[in-house]
Protein backbone atom coordinates (compact mmCIF):
# COMPACT_ATOMS: atom_id res chain seq x y z
CA UNK A 1 0.00 0.00 0.00
CA UNK A 2 1.17 3.72 -0.66
CA UNK A 3 3.98 2.75 -2.47
CA UNK A 4 4.98 6.22 -3.57
CA UNK A 5 4.21 7.98 0.23
CA UNK A 6 5.68 4.67 2.16
CA UNK A 7 6.67 6.71 4.70
CA UNK A 8 4.98 8.21 7.70
CA UNK A 9 7.35 10.77 9.66
CA UNK A 10 6.02 12.13 13.04
CA UNK A 11 7.46 14.76 15.68
CA UNK A 12 7.13 15.05 19.30
CA UNK A 13 4.31 17.45 18.90
CA UNK A 14 2.43 14.68 16.62
CA UNK A 15 2.72 17.11 13.35
CA UNK A 16 2.87 14.34 10.50
CA UNK A 17 4.99 14.30 7.53
CA UNK A 18 4.09 12.24 4.18
CA UNK A 19 7.42 11.33 2.41
CA UNK A 20 8.50 9.72 -0.60
CA UNK A 21 9.86 6.36 -0.65
CA UNK A 22 13.49 7.33 -1.77
CA UNK A 23 13.44 10.14 0.89
CA UNK A 24 16.76 10.00 3.58
CA UNK A 25 16.67 13.14 5.01
CA UNK A 26 14.48 16.01 6.06
CA UNK A 27 14.44 19.46 7.42
CA UNK A 28 11.79 20.90 9.64
CA UNK A 29 11.72 23.29 12.12
CA UNK A 30 12.55 21.17 15.09
CA UNK A 31 15.60 20.23 13.00
CA UNK A 32 17.13 18.09 10.57
CA UNK A 33 16.47 14.06 10.21
CA UNK A 34 18.29 11.81 8.70
CA UNK A 35 16.32 8.60 8.02
CA UNK A 36 16.62 4.74 7.49
CA UNK A 37 14.43 2.56 7.59
CA UNK A 38 10.23 2.21 8.50
CA UNK A 39 9.18 1.70 12.00
CA UNK A 40 12.68 3.44 14.12
CA UNK A 41 12.81 6.32 16.06
CA UNK A 42 15.04 8.80 15.00
CA UNK A 43 16.62 12.10 16.61
CA UNK A 44 16.99 15.56 14.57
CA UNK A 45 20.27 17.44 14.51
CA UNK A 46 18.53 19.53 17.46
CA UNK A 47 18.04 16.65 19.66
CA UNK A 48 13.71 16.36 19.33
CA UNK A 49 12.55 13.03 18.96
CA UNK A 50 10.97 11.65 15.37
CA UNK A 51 9.07 8.58 14.74
CA UNK A 52 9.55 6.86 11.03
CA UNK A 53 6.22 4.53 10.36
CA UNK A 54 3.75 3.39 7.55
CA UNK A 55 0.95 5.96 7.19
CA UNK A 56 -2.80 4.47 7.81
CA UNK A 57 -5.40 5.55 4.95
CA UNK A 58 -6.46 7.92 7.82
CA UNK A 59 -3.16 9.37 7.47
CA UNK A 60 -3.03 9.48 3.68
CA UNK A 61 -7.07 10.63 3.40
CA UNK A 62 -6.26 13.64 5.62
CA UNK A 63 -3.10 14.22 3.12
CA UNK A 64 -4.34 13.42 0.18
CA UNK A 65 -5.19 16.05 -3.23
CA UNK A 66 -8.84 17.03 -3.37
CA UNK A 67 -10.43 19.02 -5.70
CA UNK A 68 -13.87 18.88 -4.14
CA UNK A 69 -15.50 18.18 -0.59
CA UNK A 70 -14.62 14.62 0.26
CA UNK A 71 -16.72 12.90 3.09
CA UNK A 72 -15.35 12.32 6.55
CA UNK A 73 -14.34 9.28 8.40
CA UNK A 74 -17.53 9.65 10.53
CA UNK A 75 -20.00 9.82 7.36
CA UNK A 76 -17.36 7.41 5.59
CA UNK A 77 -17.60 4.81 8.68
CA UNK A 78 -21.36 4.62 8.91
CA UNK A 79 -22.04 4.37 4.92
CA UNK A 80 -19.73 0.91 5.21
CA UNK A 81 -21.09 -0.04 8.27
CA UNK A 82 -24.79 0.80 8.27
CA UNK A 83 -24.71 -0.26 4.52
CA UNK A 84 -23.86 -3.35 5.35
CA UNK A 85 -20.68 -3.19 2.28
CA UNK A 86 -19.06 -6.63 2.34
CA UNK A 87 -16.44 -8.34 0.34
CA UNK A 88 -16.93 -9.51 -2.55
CA UNK A 89 -20.01 -6.86 -3.78
CA UNK A 90 -20.25 -5.01 -7.18
CA UNK A 91 -20.72 -1.19 -5.39
CA UNK A 92 -21.20 1.46 -8.01
CA UNK A 93 -20.33 5.24 -6.83
CA UNK A 94 -21.24 8.79 -8.09
CA UNK A 95 -19.51 10.89 -7.93
CA UNK A 96 -16.20 9.90 -7.32
CA UNK A 97 -14.65 13.05 -6.38
CA UNK A 98 -11.54 13.11 -5.08
CA UNK A 99 -11.98 9.70 -4.11
CA UNK A 100 -12.05 9.61 -0.11
CA UNK A 101 -15.18 7.47 -0.07
CA UNK A 102 -13.90 5.13 -3.17
CA UNK A 103 -10.84 4.24 -1.22
CA UNK A 104 -12.60 2.60 1.53
CA UNK A 105 -15.50 1.02 -0.78
CA UNK A 106 -12.10 -0.74 -2.40
CA UNK A 107 -11.40 -2.01 0.58
CA UNK A 108 -14.55 -3.19 2.15
CA UNK A 109 -15.17 -5.04 -0.75
CA UNK A 110 -11.83 -6.18 -1.03
CA UNK A 111 -9.84 -8.35 -3.95
CA UNK A 112 -13.31 -10.01 -5.11
CA UNK A 113 -15.44 -7.68 -5.02
CA UNK A 114 -15.28 -4.25 -7.26
CA UNK A 115 -16.17 -0.87 -7.34
CA UNK A 116 -17.23 1.29 -10.13
CA UNK A 117 -16.83 5.02 -9.66
CA UNK A 118 -18.42 7.31 -12.06
CA UNK A 119 -18.33 10.93 -12.10
CA UNK A 120 -18.91 13.82 -15.44
CA UNK A 121 -15.92 15.65 -13.97
CA UNK A 122 -13.02 15.26 -16.08
CA UNK A 123 -10.62 17.10 -13.26
CA UNK A 124 -12.67 15.05 -10.56
CA UNK A 125 -11.57 12.16 -12.01
CA UNK A 126 -7.61 12.88 -12.69
CA UNK A 127 -7.77 13.53 -8.92
CA UNK A 128 -9.13 10.23 -7.87
CA UNK A 129 -7.52 8.31 -10.29
CA UNK A 130 -3.88 9.61 -8.97
CA UNK A 131 -5.08 8.96 -5.21
CA UNK A 132 -6.31 5.58 -5.77
CA UNK A 133 -3.33 4.19 -7.99
CA UNK A 134 -1.47 5.54 -4.62
CA UNK A 135 -3.29 3.43 -2.25
CA UNK A 136 -3.30 0.49 -4.97
CA UNK A 137 -6.90 0.24 -5.79
CA UNK A 138 -5.90 1.43 -9.26
CA UNK A 139 -3.47 -0.23 -11.48
CA UNK A 140 -0.18 2.13 -12.99
CA UNK A 141 -1.37 2.84 -16.47
CA UNK A 142 -5.15 1.51 -15.68
CA UNK A 143 -7.58 4.16 -17.76
CA UNK A 144 -10.53 6.10 -16.84
CA UNK A 145 -13.60 4.53 -19.29
CA UNK A 146 -14.54 7.31 -21.79
CA UNK A 147 -11.32 8.93 -21.66
CA UNK A 148 -9.49 8.86 -24.11
CA UNK A 149 -6.07 9.30 -22.39
CA UNK A 150 -2.72 7.64 -21.98
CA UNK A 151 -1.23 8.04 -18.28
CA UNK A 152 2.23 7.99 -17.96
CA UNK A 153 2.20 6.88 -14.03
CA UNK A 154 5.44 7.32 -11.96
CA UNK A 155 3.92 4.99 -9.30
CA UNK A 156 3.48 1.22 -8.96
CA UNK A 157 1.60 -0.37 -6.00
CA UNK A 158 2.56 -3.89 -6.34
CA UNK A 159 -0.01 -5.63 -3.61
CA UNK A 160 -2.81 -3.36 -4.11
CA UNK A 161 -6.75 -4.61 -4.05
CA UNK A 162 -6.64 -2.48 -8.13
CA UNK A 163 -10.70 -3.15 -7.82
CA UNK A 164 -11.47 0.07 -8.66
CA UNK A 165 -13.14 1.11 -12.47
CA UNK A 166 -13.31 4.66 -12.84
CA UNK A 167 -15.62 6.00 -15.54
CA UNK A 168 -16.43 9.22 -17.15
CA UNK A 169 -20.42 9.39 -17.24
CA UNK A 170 -23.66 10.34 -16.18
CA UNK A 171 -25.33 7.91 -13.87
CA UNK A 172 -28.75 10.13 -14.62
CA UNK A 173 -28.54 8.91 -17.83
CA UNK A 174 -26.89 5.63 -17.56
CA UNK A 175 -25.42 2.83 -15.61
CA UNK A 176 -23.77 -0.02 -17.52
CA UNK A 177 -23.52 -2.63 -14.99
CA UNK A 178 -25.84 -4.96 -13.70
CA UNK A 179 -26.74 -7.07 -10.70
CA UNK A 180 -25.28 -4.11 -8.50
CA UNK A 181 -25.41 -5.00 -4.78
CA UNK A 182 -25.03 -1.05 -3.79
CA UNK A 183 -25.24 2.43 -5.15
CA UNK A 184 -23.64 5.36 -3.36
CA UNK A 185 -24.59 8.83 -4.31
CA UNK A 186 -22.65 11.83 -3.67
CA UNK A 187 -24.44 14.39 -6.25
CA UNK A 188 -26.61 17.06 -5.42
CA UNK A 189 -29.68 15.48 -7.78
CA UNK A 190 -29.64 11.31 -6.84
CA UNK A 191 -33.16 11.40 -7.00
CA UNK A 192 -32.62 11.68 -10.88
CA UNK A 193 -31.14 8.34 -10.46
CA UNK A 194 -33.56 6.16 -8.47
CA UNK A 195 -35.34 4.96 -11.71
CA UNK A 196 -31.75 3.57 -12.98
CA UNK A 197 -30.96 2.76 -9.82
CA UNK A 198 -34.11 0.66 -9.62
CA UNK A 199 -33.08 -1.31 -12.94
CA UNK A 200 -29.82 -2.60 -12.07
CA UNK A 201 -29.89 -3.05 -8.14
CA UNK A 202 -29.73 -7.15 -7.89
CA UNK A 203 -33.48 -8.00 -6.51
CA UNK A 204 -32.09 -9.73 -3.38
CA UNK A 205 -29.89 -7.36 -1.52
CA UNK A 206 -29.56 -3.94 -3.63
CA UNK A 207 -29.50 -0.87 -1.58
CA UNK A 208 -29.06 2.35 -2.10
CA UNK A 209 -27.51 5.04 -0.17
CA UNK A 210 -27.42 9.08 -0.95
CA UNK A 211 -25.45 11.53 0.88
CA UNK A 212 -26.64 14.78 0.72
CA UNK A 213 -26.27 18.17 2.46
CA UNK A 214 -29.39 20.15 2.59
CA UNK A 215 -32.77 18.44 4.08
CA UNK A 216 -34.72 19.64 0.93
CA UNK A 217 -32.70 17.35 -0.86
CA UNK A 218 -33.21 14.61 1.30
CA UNK A 219 -36.99 14.46 1.47
CA UNK A 220 -36.65 15.04 -2.69
CA UNK A 221 -35.03 11.90 -2.59
CA UNK A 222 -36.93 9.83 0.19
CA UNK A 223 -40.46 10.84 -1.79
CA UNK A 224 -38.80 9.32 -4.53
CA UNK A 225 -37.47 6.24 -3.12
CA UNK A 226 -41.01 5.30 -1.69
CA UNK A 227 -42.86 6.30 -5.05
CA UNK A 228 -40.26 3.65 -6.55
CA UNK A 229 -41.17 1.06 -3.98
CA UNK A 230 -38.24 0.92 -2.18
CA UNK A 231 -38.29 0.18 1.64
CA UNK A 232 -36.11 -0.31 4.73
CA UNK A 233 -35.82 3.56 4.26
CA UNK A 234 -33.88 5.70 7.45
CA UNK A 235 -31.85 8.91 7.14
CA UNK A 236 -29.36 9.72 9.59
CA UNK A 237 -27.16 12.83 10.53
CA UNK A 238 -23.73 12.21 12.48
CA UNK A 239 -22.34 14.54 14.99
CA UNK A 240 -18.91 13.83 15.90
CA UNK A 241 -17.41 15.27 19.74
CA UNK A 242 -13.66 15.09 19.67
CA UNK A 243 -13.11 14.76 23.47
CA UNK A 244 -9.79 16.54 24.83
CA UNK A 245 -7.92 14.72 28.28
CA UNK A 246 -5.93 16.81 30.15
CA UNK A 247 -4.42 17.21 33.53
CA UNK A 248 -7.12 19.58 34.56
CA UNK A 249 -9.66 17.66 33.22
CA UNK A 250 -11.59 15.39 30.75
CA UNK A 251 -14.09 17.43 28.49
CA UNK A 252 -15.57 17.45 24.62
CA UNK A 253 -13.18 19.90 22.60
CA UNK A 254 -14.99 23.63 22.28
CA UNK A 255 -14.68 23.23 18.51
CA UNK A 256 -16.53 20.55 16.47
CA UNK A 257 -18.19 20.57 12.64
CA UNK A 258 -21.89 22.23 12.91
CA UNK A 259 -22.75 19.60 10.04
CA UNK A 260 -21.52 17.61 7.22
CA UNK A 261 -24.61 16.06 5.42
CA UNK A 262 -27.56 13.61 6.07
CA UNK A 263 -27.15 10.00 4.91
CA UNK A 264 -30.46 8.07 3.57
CA UNK A 265 -30.25 4.40 3.06
CA UNK A 266 -33.05 2.24 1.50
CA UNK A 267 -33.48 -1.43 -0.45
CA UNK A 268 -34.64 -1.99 -3.46
CA UNK A 269 -37.88 -3.43 -3.75
CA UNK A 270 -37.89 -7.58 -4.77
CA UNK A 271 -39.47 -8.53 -8.44
CA UNK A 272 -43.26 -9.47 -8.17
CA UNK A 273 -43.39 -13.10 -7.68
CA UNK A 274 -44.85 -14.93 -11.12
CA UNK A 275 -47.44 -17.17 -9.02
CA UNK A 276 -50.01 -14.68 -7.81
CA UNK A 277 -52.11 -17.13 -6.80
CA UNK A 278 -53.77 -16.72 -3.32
CA UNK A 279 -52.82 -19.36 -1.10
C1 LIG B 1 -18.97 16.24 -3.41
S1 LIG B 1 -18.22 15.46 -4.74
C2 LIG B 1 -18.04 13.79 -4.21
C3 LIG B 1 -16.95 13.60 -3.18
C4 LIG B 1 -16.60 12.14 -2.90
N1 LIG B 1 -17.69 11.45 -2.26
C5 LIG B 1 -15.35 12.06 -2.05
O1 LIG B 1 -15.46 11.61 -0.88
O2 LIG B 1 -14.25 12.41 -2.50
C6 LIG B 1 -19.53 15.37 -5.93
C7 LIG B 1 -19.07 14.86 -7.28
O3 LIG B 1 -20.22 14.44 -8.01
C8 LIG B 1 -20.00 14.65 -9.37
N2 LIG B 1 -21.31 14.58 -10.05
C9 LIG B 1 -22.32 15.50 -10.01
N3 LIG B 1 -23.37 15.07 -10.73
C10 LIG B 1 -23.03 13.85 -11.24
C11 LIG B 1 -23.70 12.91 -12.09
N4 LIG B 1 -24.93 13.17 -12.56
N5 LIG B 1 -23.06 11.75 -12.43
C12 LIG B 1 -21.81 11.50 -11.97
N6 LIG B 1 -21.12 12.36 -11.16
C13 LIG B 1 -21.72 13.51 -10.80
C14 LIG B 1 -19.29 16.01 -9.39
O4 LIG B 1 -18.58 16.23 -10.58
C15 LIG B 1 -18.39 15.91 -8.15
O5 LIG B 1 -17.08 15.49 -8.49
Amino acid sequence: MMDMYPKLLVDERGKKYLLKKDVKKFGTDLGVVELEEVGKTYYSHKGYKFYLVEPTMYDFLKRMKRNVTTLLPKDIGFILARGGIREGETVVEAGVGSGALTMYLSNAVGKSGRVIGYDIRVESLKVARRNLLMVGAIKKGDKIVGLDEEFDDDVEVEDGLFNVTLKLGDVREKIDEKDVDVIVLDMPDPWNVIENAKKVLNKKRGRIITYLPYIEQTKKVVEKLKEEGFWDIETYELLERVIEISEKGVRPSTRMIGHTGYITFARVPPEESEDDSES
